[in-house]
């Protein structure tokens, strides 16, 4: 039976007061360009596991982040740590595609998903056994993503609507974590390169932060990993 779970991480993380690293395999990116070569991938993946990621997404969108179903199933294949899938979900067939694929949790971001949407694609991930993660960028999604029953949160520190190319840090998670209730997890995501850029979101009060640039540019991720790992997390 499968048991990998991204609350588990999340629930971990709490419990032993360290905020956990998420790496997000995102292959391009409209700021950066390519970030990772397709034939590096099984490298990068073992570099990411020897350096104690906790758990890993990968957006699938092809258009500008080229990724793309048979990239995440290599993923998939490759380790066994709680994978998430980010996309531009807008039907129902893509969360049926996302369970086959073996993804174990989705993130819906609610500045991307059309009104009325929402309660749809999380009904049929639910139902499937998904993990659900609400991405927000603003107080608004924050009321929205509570309002339909969140467990976990993501705050964008940039905005995905504008294909990330603002300048959003990490103290956009730390002006709007005051507003998600205790019981809720944070993962926090963008824009971490450093250390200190972790601690500051340790501090916040979040369990996890996603971090995809930053490791995929590095000329030695596993290092990296391991050097943003072990922030202290506060309590909320
Ligand atoms: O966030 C989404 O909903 C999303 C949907 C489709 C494609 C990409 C999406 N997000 C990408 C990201 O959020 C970032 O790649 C991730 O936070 C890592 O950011 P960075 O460390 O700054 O590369």
């Amino acid at each position: 039976m499968e048991d990998r779970s991204l609350y588990e991480v999340l629930k971990t993380a709490r419990l032993n007061e360290r905020c956990a690293v998420m790496a997000d395999v995102k292959f391009r990116s409209p700021r950066d360009g390519e970030l990772i070569a397709p034939g590096n991938l099984d490298g990068y993946l073992d570099a990411l596991i020897e350096g104690g990621v906790a758990a890993m997404s990968t957006p699938t969108d092809p258009v500008y982040f080229a990724g793309g179903i048979d990239l995440a199933a290599r993923i998939r294949a490759r380790t066994a740590l709680p994978l998430m899938r980010k996309e531009f979900f807008s039907t129902l067939s893509q969360i049926d595609e996302s369970v086959n694929a073996g993804f174990d949790a989705i993130q819906l971001s609610l500045n991307t998903v059309a009104p009325g949407q929402v309660e749809r694609l999380r009904d049929r991930a639910v139902r499937l056994g998904l993990e659900v993660v609400f991405g927000v960028h603003n107080e608004d999604h924050i009321r929205e993503a509570v309002s339909l029953g969140a467990v976990v949160i993501a705050v964008n520190n940039r905005d995905i609507v504008a294909l990330e190319l603002d300048t959003g840090t990490v103290s956009r998670t730390e002006e709007l974590i005051a507003t998600i209730p205790h019981d809720v997890f944070v993962i926090s995501e963008s824009s971490f390169y450093t250390k200190a850029d972790v601690a500051r979101a340790g501090e916040a009060g979040a369990e996890a932060v996603l971090v995809g640039t930053a490791l995929a540019q590095s000329a030695n991720p596993t290092e990296l990993a391991k050097e943003l790992n072990g922030a202290r997390l506060w309590p909320r």
